[in-house]
């Protein structure tokens, strides 16, 4: 496949050559192959498939809210070709069995994806790390959807246990004794802003921070949604996340949204929420991850303090961020370090997150001359409905993992339409994927526990997706 004269992230226009399932040339007047198709991408955008570090596709246990294809489906239709799951789902991803129940389902994934390990008083250190674990996470420090939240003595155990198999740690960080319970009297939307305070995720940030930093090993801070949170947790040398809904929404919108606009770490006030976007433009923020947890309508319409936490995101975010780059709030380049190179390298993915000759091709086509309304039903997650309603965004044309089309839809469609495709189960556990590749890369707990059990969930995953009837599209 050749894109012929794309303009690159960085403006360069470029024709780009997709071998198998790597980017073989980046170069001008790249000639045209024997039977090879060519996509004229003049005046359109050809950018690295965005990385999203945290979803919720809620199986096992949960599949009325998303499943792995549904939610697959949201991504690649979002431009998102790797997704990593979060282990709060039923039963929660603590040991080694739950994790190769959840790796044989998300065997239906169109796109690549790491699986997380939690971390709660049940679990299994010794099964789970056991297994091809992308991170050890989301921890919750506070209690959060799946009621996973857990206490300090064990944090520093999951410290000691990743930083022994060189797994990284990502941290969901509120403080619940700084919850504001004065605001459990009132009954309307905003309680849950006025409850879990701005206060609450800076200190948990500072005492996680501070405990890693004293162990001499760093964490990643999942959805941090104060100014204050990402500039601890820059200072001390972590990295953190900001989710598309602390980005662009604030305590303001919850008048519109109501119950559906609960979420954790909660939505903040409007002044914050403009100093959290400008940490996202300077580069502070290390990437943009959509924590996209859904749960149904019917779920969110209830009583405020009876209502589940969390908002979809993952079919929006590169497509509000393209809105931005479109008018200049972003640059393209910050918008590819903030989906796609920065995830990678935070999180060791060496094959992904940028357009380059021997880079896997996950790629992503945007022509951003076209934005269109973001509308709940043109959108693919099973949850059915959207926070971010009517705002414009640029939605892919075409997406790729690793050299196979997952997504496309005619440069005249519009998303959601008829002229839509989607292809097969192509989607891989990226932490076995890099180790069949043999790039050399070679993590300590690869050398310390790589044994038959692992080798054949792979195995079993590879037939899962080979038994998948024809691709005659979704
Ligand atoms: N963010 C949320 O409000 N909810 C998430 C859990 C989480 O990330 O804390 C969920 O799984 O529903
Ligand atoms: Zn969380
Ligand atoms: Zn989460």
């Amino acid at each position: 496949m050749l894109f012929r004269n794309a303009t690159l992230a960085d403006g360069r226009r470029r024709d780009v050559r997709v071998s198998g399932e790597s980017v073989a040339a980046v170069g001008e007047d790249l000639g045209l192959g024997e039977d090879e198709r060519t996509v004229d991408a003049t005046g359109k955008r050809l950018l690295p498939g965005m990385i999203d570090a945290h979803v919720h596709f809620r199986e096992p246990g949960d599949s009325h809210k998303e499943d792995w294809t549904t939610g697959s489906t949201s991504a690649a239709a979002g431009g998102v070709t790797t997704v990593v799951d979060q282990p709060n789902t039923s039963p929660p991803t603590v040991d080694g069995a739950a994790f190769d129940e959840k790796a044989t389902l998300a065997a239906e994934s169109l796109v690549d994806f790491g699986l997380n390990g939690g971390v709660t008083a049940d679990w299994d250190p010794d099964s789970l790390l056991d297994r091809d674990v992308f991170a050890l996470g989301e921890v919750f420090l506070a209690d959060s959807t799946g009621n996973m939240g857990i206490e300090e003595p064990l944090f520093l155990d999951a410290l000691a246990e990743a930083d022994a198999r060189d797994v990284t740690v990502t941290v969901h960080a509120e403080d619940a004794s700084l919850f504001n319970v004065s605001a459990q009297e009132r009954d309307d939307a905003d309680a849950w802003s006025a409850y879990r305070t701005a206060r609450a995720e800076a200190a948990a940030v500072a005492r996680a921070c501070e405990v890693a930093a004293e162990r001499d090993t760093t964490i990643h801070v999942a959805h941090t949604s104060t100014p204050r949170g990402i500039d601890i947790a820059a200072d001390a040398g972590m990295t953190c996340e900001v989710t598309p809904h602390h980005m662009y929404l604030s305590r303001n919108d919850l008048r519109e949204l109501g119950t559906h606009g609960r979420m954790n770490p909660p939505l903040r006030r409007e002044k914050r929420r403009q100093r959290v976007y400008d940490r996202v433009v300077d580069g502070t923020v290390d990437m943009v991850a959509t924590d996209h947890a859904p749960h149904t309508a019917d779920e969110k319409d209830a009583e405020i303090w009876d209502a589940p936490s969390g908002v979809p995101g993952v079919e929006t975010a590169l497509p509000l961020l393209l809105a931005d780059a479109r008018t200049g709030d972003l640059t393209y380049e910050r918008v590819r370090d903030l989906t796609a190179a920065n995830p990678a390298e935070v999180f060791a993915l060496p094959n992904k997150g940028r357009v380059a000759e021997g880079m896997d091709a996950d790629l992503v086509l945007v022509d951003p001359g076209k934005t269109h309304p973001v509308r709940a039903d043109r959108l693919h997650t099973k949850c059915d409905w959207t926070p971010f309603e009517g705002r414009e965004a640029v939605f892919p044309q075409l997406t790729l993992v690793r050299g196979t089309v997952v997504y496309e839809r005619d440069s005249d469609g519009r998303p959601g339409g008829e002229s839509e495709s989607f292809g097969d189960a192509v989607g891989r556990n990226v932490r076995t994927a890099a180790e069949n590749a043999g790039d050399g890369r070679e993590r300590e707990s690869d050398r310390l526990t790589r044994g038959e059990e692992t080798e054949s969930i792979a195995d079993l995953a590879a037939e899962v997706v080979e038994e998948r009837p024809g691709d005659d599209g979704h």
